[in-house]
């Protein structure tokens, strides 16, 4: 069976500086490609189940479960590594405790969650036991991934898991997060942990056939995508974020996810979860679902973080030529681009590039603490030390610690 997209190669993986390991398919070349060869070398598989597939009108579907882990435990005798991102917390622990629809509140909905995090590991445990297979829990806030050394703390955590021959399942630590620190939902957390362990696909399963071009619940003649090639924001208008009765985010926030996974060179795959067998067919190369496929890769290694991650810890307005250098050279900012400093931070933080207007340009990492760029905006680079007693940099963000926010992307 053949796939047809217009550039397919597959690289060996390798690792930067940081350990970062990059994902090994990348669209290169004008060919079309088998399937099942194309699927076979992606070693490295981030599988997302929603609770729509997870959970039936019972409570958590331990059918589904067991069907799930033993194709899991089959794509690992075939050499592929899994790491699981399993929703169903809150929908399982609703039935436990008679609630007939998802909780309101906050805390209502973390007691929840706690309620049905256990039940939902214990099931994925038993089901993988059958294997000898172990498994080991991960639960995560935004908050944990926003600071670089948790998130390498949690990249090697998962790779020495990985190594082991553990399966990680991950979920969102529900039970501590508020709305504001959310990942928002598992499909994002997906997409960052596939970024995080540098993953060659993901897949994420859900209750529909895949994306449509309109919402099928109201729209019966809506058509099924097979193939995405690069993202393109006509997508997002295709998907509503209106979830099913026990998901959270919807299409919508699926096909925001695939954005984020392309942007990383990563192809994801919206499946069917509960068609049979579909993770085996899947790899023996069947048609199902929609596939997304990444044009080109835009962040590699800290980028990657960079881009999707941080909290920052300032601003710096730019004046329109060093907005310019950064948004079509490519440039890396020069302290004579900067205009105004905006909070208290050091060397090494996080902060937002904005133009004069507000307009927001990208997030990069700073050579120079607030107060020493507060001196030397407006300067020639040559003037660093005299203006401040030292020269770490002629650049103020290094255009290799520097991500746009709204890259150029080329897509459908
Ligand atoms: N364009 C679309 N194509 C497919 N499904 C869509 C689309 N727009 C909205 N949906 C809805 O999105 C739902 C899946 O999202 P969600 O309920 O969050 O699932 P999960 O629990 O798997 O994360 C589907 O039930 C489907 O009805
Ligand atoms: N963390 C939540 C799931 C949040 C979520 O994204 O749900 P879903 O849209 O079903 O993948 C839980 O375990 O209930």
């Amino acid at each position: 069976m053949e796939l047809e997209i217009e550039k397919v190669a597959t690289s060996q993986n390798t690792l930067d500086q940081e350990g970062s390991r990059s994902p090994a398919t990348i669209i290169a070349n004008g060919d079309s490609v088998d399937r099942p060869s194309w699927f076979g070398r992606c070693r490295r598989v981030v599988l997302k189940v929603g609770s729509a597939v997870l959970t039936g009108p019972r409570g958590l579907d331990r059918v589904m479960i067991h069907r799930l882990s033993d194709q899991v435990a089959e794509l690992r005798q075939r050499g592929h590594e899994v790491v699981l991102v399993s929703s169903g917390a809150v929908a399982s622990g609703m039935r436990k405790v008679g609630l007939k629809e998802r909780p309101r509140t906050i805390p209502q909905k973390q007691a929840t969650a706690a309620i049905g995090q256990t039940f939902l590991m214990h099931a994925w445990e038993e089901a993988f036991d059958k294997f000898d297979i172990l498994t080991a829990q991960i639960l995560l806030t935004n908050e944990d991934l926003a600071h670089r050394h948790r998130y390498l703390n949690a990249r090697n955590t998962l790779e020495t898991l990985l190594d082991w021959n553990i399966i990680p399942i991950i979920n969102e630590n529900d039970t501590v997060v508020v709305e504001e620190i959310k990942f928002g939902d598992n499909d994002q957390l997906s997409a960052l942990i596939a970024g995080l362990v540098g993953a060659d696909l993901v897949v994420n399963l859900t209750d529909t056939q895949g994306l449509y071009d309109c919402d099928p619940r109201f729209h019966r003649d809506a058509n099924l995508i097979r193939v995405v090639r690069g993202f393109s924001p006509k997508l997002l208008a295709c998907a509503t974020p209106q979830p099913g009765s026990v998901g959270t985010g919807g299409m919508w926030s699926k096909v925001n996810a695939a954005k984020r996974c392309l942007a990383s060179g990563i192809p994801m795959v919206i499946a069917p979860g509960r068609e049979k067998d579909v993770l085996l067919r899947l790899f023996q190369g069947e048609v199902l679902g929609t596939l997304f496929l990444p044009k080109e890769r835009l962040y590699h290694g800290k980028k990657v973080w960079l881009a999707n991650l941080p909290k920052p810890a300032g601003d710096l307005v730019l004046d329109p030529g060093a907005v310019r250098a950064l948004q079509k050279s490519g440039k890396s900012l020069l302290p004579i681009g900067i205009r105004q400093v905006r909070g208290s931070f050091g060397v090494g933080a996080p902060v937002r590039c904005l133009s004069e207007d507000g307009t927001l340009v990208g997030v990069g990492l700073t050579n120079y603490k607030a107060s020493e760029i507060d001196k030397i905006k407006g300067h020639h680079s040559d003037d660093i030390e005299t203006l401040i007693g030292y020269k770490h940099s002629d650049e103020v963000i290094h255009r290799n610690n520097f991500v746009l926010v709204d890259p150029p992307v080329n897509g459908m």
